[in-house]
């Protein structure tokens, strides 16, 4: 008999049809849908996919006795209430390492938009402007690059920066030994060395609000940021007014406070550009985030363990 799996986000019919080939599914992403599954099924339920934003609480985690272990499908999460889980003694894994070259690609594909004004000039050409009515765009070549996690995010983001003869810096919890690029023992001096500041760290209450008004002051008014981590990370009013004030020159944007929707407050810069949190969305990263799944559920199933556990 295949073990019951709950999957609690989406996922598309093709990467369903696979997984069901271990596992008896059941599927609800509606808040109704998830509320019924777990009344009516919740005790056969043994593993629970979900991701970072869709999380899982304690109380859903209570509706399954039976729950051995559960899975983020990408790298991220922060709404999982992971400490409850652990009391519970269930098996937390997630896709560590199965989505970071594509947000990496992601990352310079809003640094490049942004800092090269592609959206507004696009909007330019059409309505049959052409380049001598335009403020000249800077280039990358010799700017500073700072990124804010360099986990395997930031060092893909780090190596596509290199390439573009960028100069790296970095902060992360620690300096990392393995890392030759200059570190920064916190945010602030991080931002006053950057011209464009990358963040590639988690969510989270650790991380919450760490790019301030101060911190966005530091950068300057030539200064970017680009944000492929968690919407928290950002004070979204500070950024809000930031731009307002042209006290920054831009930002990109794959990840919001209010997630599933952009802020209203920052519809309206055309020195910002936004994406709908698709950092980690190409057919090659989704299929390794669901063979990852599975590795890791297969794993646990038959008793040697997941491949990526969630850090202790
Ligand atoms: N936009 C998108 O679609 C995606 C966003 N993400 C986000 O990116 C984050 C990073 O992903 P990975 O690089 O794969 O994870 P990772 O675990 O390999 O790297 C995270 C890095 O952040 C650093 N960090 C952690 N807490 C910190 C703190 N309080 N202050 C400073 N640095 C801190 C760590 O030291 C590490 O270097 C994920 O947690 C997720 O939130 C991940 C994948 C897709
Ligand atoms: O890997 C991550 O953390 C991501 O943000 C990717 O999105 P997902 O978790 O698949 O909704």
């Amino acid at each position: 008999m295949k073990p019951i799996l709950f999957i609690r986000t989406l996922v598309s019919e093709a990467h369903r049809a696979r997984i069901a080939e271990h596992f008896d599914v059941l599927y609800a992403t509606s808040a109704e849908d998830i509320a019924r599954t777990l009344a009516e099924s919740g005790p056969r339920i043994r593993a629970v996919l979900t991701t970072g934003l869709m999380g899982l609480t304690a109380a859903q985690i209570d509706a399954m006795p039976n729950l051995e272990v559960v899975c983020a499908l990408g790298v991220g999460y922060e709404n999982i209430d992971v400490a409850h889980a652990r009391q519970r003694g269930i098996v937390l894994a997630n896709g560590a390492g199965t989505n970071d070259a594509c947000v990496a690609d992601h990352a310079f594909a809003l640094l490049l938009a942004t800092v090269r004004k592609v959206l507004p000039l696009d909007r330019h050409t059409r309505e049959g402007g052409w380049r001598a009515t335009v403020d000249m765009p800077p280039g990358l070549t010799g700017k500073r690059l700072g990124i804010l996690g360099l986990g395997a995010i930031g060092r893909q983001i780090a190596r596509r920066a290199t390439a573009f003869d960028m100069e790296v810096g970095y902060h992360s919890r620690r300096a990392r030994d393995d890392a030759a690029y200059p570190y920064f023992s916190d945010i602030l001096s991080l931002a006053q060395w950057s011209d464009i500041l990358v963040l590639a760290a988690p969510g989270g209450p650790a991380t919450h609000h760490m790019v301030n008004a101060q911190v966005l002051d530091a950068l300057g008014p030539q200064g970017y940021v680009i944000n492929v981590a968690r919407g928290s990370v950002i004070d979204t009013e500070a950024l809000a007014s930031a731009l307002r004030e042209r006290r920054i020159a831009g930002a990109g944007l794959d990840v919001y406070e209010s997630e599933p929707d952009a802020p209203e407050t920052l519809l309206g810069f055309d020195t910002l550009v936004l994406t709908p949190h698709v950092g980690g969305w190409s057919p090659e990263a989704v299929n390794n985030s669901v063979q990852r799944f599975l590795d890791n559920t297969l794993g646990h199933f038959a008793g040697r363990g997941v491949v990526s556990a969630i850090p202790a």
